[in-house]
């Protein structure tokens, strides 16, 4: 049985190549866990498979090798217990901001009365701080907006998994701010396990409990799983003055600027993992030995067992 809410166990996407050449791994051996409430954040540089590992999770695309467990079961399919957002919004262009929830609440609890789904999606879009709005259709609302509602509407069906797949990408960074603030305040209120891919180190410090650092592609592995000691509620504005803030960041932006390129390619990949696990790091303390690492992985395999 399985110790975490969601259980990532040797995943590898890998492309045949055209003709006879050899077929591209895009990445290999991803193993990580996810446990019930958290907010996990994936970083890495573009083309390293984030993408493809959020989709996989959503059921919305096939692993090559490994497998996704979820609750117990594994994942072979989209399903309403996952919900995803997207960086363009995916909103239904001729329904109002309200509808665009209301839609996929019915969905999600077809024997609800109309009142109770309006009520439900209401709420919601006040958590956004769209009241007032819920009846534009998408085209009359701004980017920020139609994130909003988008955003919204993953969190009113209340999966059991949120996966967001660069949220705020296209946002200018005013309304990127205020929305990240509005999310980490709802996910503070629902307490969802959510799963972010972001290309922005400072999001990732705000939002997330753990930071999963991927290496450049191909081949491309989760190296290491970042401990965001930083104590909630957290805001932009006073994070930054954390005596903790600026280590985090260091580790990440030198992960990402130097180690990312240095540990890429299958050999330095998995000498950069833990016994095919990403290496657990809290920037804040002292460095944690490989055999540290080793230990903390066979407890939870010896855990699992036991389970
Ligand atoms: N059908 C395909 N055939 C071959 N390669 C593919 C195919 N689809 C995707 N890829 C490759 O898979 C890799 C991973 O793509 P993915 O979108 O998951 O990366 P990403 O890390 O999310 O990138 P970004 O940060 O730019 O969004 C890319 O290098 C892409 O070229």
């Amino acid at each position: 049985m399985s110790s975490h809410f969601v259980e990532v166990q040797g995943l590898a996407k890998r492309y045949p190549a055209p003709g006879r050449g050899e077929s591209l791994t895009v990445f290999e051996d991803a193993n990580f866990g996810i446990d019930k409430g958290e907010f996990v954040c994936i970083i890495g540089h573009s083309g390293c498979g984030k993408s493809t590992i959020l989709n996989i999770l959503a059921g919305l695309d096939e692993a090559s090798d490994g497998v996704v467990v979820m609750n117990g079961r594994e994942v072979a399919g989209p399903s309403l217990e996952r919900g995803v957002v997207f960086q363009n919004y995916s909103l239904l262009p001729w329904r109002s901001a309200l509808s665009n929830i209301t839609f996929a609440v019915r969905a999600r609890w077809p024997r609800w009365s109309r009142e109770k789904v309006n009520a439900h999606s209401l709420r919601f879009l006040e958590l956004v701080g769209l009241k007032g709005v819920e009846h534009r259709k998408p085209s009359q609302l701004s980017g920020g907006m139609r994130q909003r509602v988008s955003i919204a509407r993953a969190f009113a069906t209340q999966p059991q998994l949120l996966l967001m797949d660069e949220p705020f990408g296209a946002l200018d960074a005013l309304t990127r701010g205020m929305i990240q603030e509005e999310l980490v305040r709802i996910w503070n209120e629902t307490q969802q396990t959510v799963f972010m891919i972001t290309h922005d180190v400072d999001e990732a410090i705000l939002l997330a409990d753990r930071i999963l650092l991927m290496t450049n592609g191909p081949q491309a592995r989760v190296a290491e799983s970042v401990q965001v000691s930083i104590d909630r509620p957290r805001n932009r504005t006073d994070i930054i003055h954390h005596p903790d803030y600026y280590k985090i960041r260091n580790h990440l932006v030198d992960f990402l600027v130097n180690r990312s390129k240095e540990l890429s390619g299958s050999a330095a990949g998995a000498e950069a993992q833990v016994g095919r696990y990403p290496r657990i790091v809290d920037p804040t303390r002292e460095p944690v030995s490989a055999a540290a690492d080793q230990d903390i992985y066979r407890q939870a395999a010896m855990q699992r067992c036991h389970a």
